[in-house]
């Protein structure tokens, strides 16, 4: 498939002041559509007040004579459509920015304004003055496109040369008023042109900037995400979720601190699983997984969130319970053990009795880390398994 590229995107015509990409055209017209069509409203309701206004001339010349009633009528009609085109805006402002609308009234003013040179030929040159001032206008002040604009100027200036041929004068003076009106229009294009790129270079510009701005959004998530992985992946056991051996002994050794410094109580257990290697040969080694994984979700679903679990490798678990004495711990850990021992593990449509021989000591001030206490745990490990499994041991 065929993708643009950016200086594709945003190439701007020449001559035409707009993008060549007609879907970035689109997208740079509904983006402006709404502030368009607002200083298009403007523009409309001022030329409509400066067509009526200027009636008050025609009076003031022609009295309230039948000229004058031909010429006020031109006026209010010209009004009329101008204002009915400003009330269309408010619910269609799309029409602003397509510019057909705006073009066809450029047209019919034009031709409506025609209409004072045949019916007060004695304001030849002022009309003449006034449609300069119309040219000019066509591209600065009423918001249009500028190739758009181009046609209601060349119909004005045609149309007055016609005007004024009607009247029998010299070609030489025609050729002359021609240059005199293709002036104001030149330079109101070349003006025209330049406002139309330069907003459409800023769009480009802005347009840019966001793109790269939710770039670098997405990048920053994307490291941030990275980060957290890599963290999860340094701290914890990728099978049980649990904090590995060297987060749980970092965490340990704050936890000693805090017993050293304030003389808080904490209990460390060793927990094994009883007969775990017939779970294996039985049922496989991925029941086998799907059963520590069980259990590492009850043993953190039923301690205290400020207790610490991690895995101590194979079947064999560390619990860590800050605050907690060795009387406390007991219970807690018998508690433990007959919800394990009462939940039957339900893994790929087997249902699976589990027990666990728990060995739990109490950490004081003088042991030198976490070696010592595990050491202790793991003697009282071996008299529970001597002693028949599935029990609490304290030493
Ligand atoms: N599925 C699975 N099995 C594991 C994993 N790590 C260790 N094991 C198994 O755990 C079993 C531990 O067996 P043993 O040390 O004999 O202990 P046990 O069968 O639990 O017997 P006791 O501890 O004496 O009650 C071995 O079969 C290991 O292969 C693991 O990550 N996944």
């Amino acid at each position: 498939m065929f993708l643009p590229t950016t200086a594709d995107r945003y190439h701007i015509s020449t001559w035409g002041g707009e993008f060549t990409d007609p879907t970035t055209e689109r997208a740079y017209r509904e983006h402006v559509e709404q502030s368009t069509a607002k200083s298009l409203i403007v523009a409309l309701r001022v030329w409509a007040a400066l067509v009526v206004l200027f009636g008050f001339l025609d009076f003031l010349a022609l009295g309230f004579s039948e000229g004058f009633i031909h010429l006020i009528s031109t006026r209010v009609l010209s009004a009329s459509l101008l204002l009915l085109l400003a009330w269309r805006l408010r619910t269609k402002p799309q029409l602003s920015t397509e510019g057909y609308a705006v073009t066809a009234l450029e047209v019919v003013g034009f031709f409506l304004f025609f209409l004072i040179y045949i019916i007060r030929p004695d304001i030849v040159s002022w009309n003449i003055g006034v449609t300069l001032i119309i040219l000019i206008s066509l591209y600065i002040f009423v918001p249009n496109r500028v190739v758009l604009s181009n046609i209601g100027a060349a119909f004005g200036i045609a149309g007055t040369i016609y005007c004024i041929a009607l009247r029998d004068v010299a070609p030489t003076l025609l050729v002359g008023l021609t240059f005199v009106l293709l002036f104001p229009a030149i330079i109101g294009y070349a003006a025209g042109l330049r406002l139309q790129t330069g907003q459409r270079q800023q769009y480009a510009l802005f347009n840019e900037t966001v793109r790269v701005n939710q770039s670098l959004q997405e990048e920053i998530k994307r490291r941030e995400h990275l980060e957290l992985e890599l963290k999860l992946q340094a701290t914890t056991d990728p099978l049980t979720g649990l904090f590995n051996r060297r987060q749980y002994e970092s965490l340990f050794q704050r936890e000693l601190d805090r017993v050293r410094r304030h003389a808080s109580a904490l209990s460390l257990c060793v927990v094994d699983l009883d007969h775990f290697k017939k779970i294996n040969d039985e049922h496989g080694h991925d029941v086998g997984d799907q059963v520590l994984k069980h259990v590492s979700r009850l043993f953190v679903d039923t301690l205290r969130n400020t207790d610490i679990v991690g895995r101590f490798g194979g079947e064999e678990f560390i619990l860590l319970l800050p605050d907690t004495d060795l009387r406390c711990a007991v219970q807690v850990l018998n508690r433990l053990r007959e919800r394990l021992h009462s939940s039957l593990v339900p893994v790929e449509g087997l249902s699976i009795q589990l027990t666990a021989t728990f060995a739990v000591t109490e950490v004081s001030k003088q042991d030198e880390g976490i070696e010592d206490v595990i050491r202790r745990a793991d003697r009282a490990l071996y008299d529970g398994k001597k002693a028949g499994r599935n029990c609490v041991v304290a030493s």
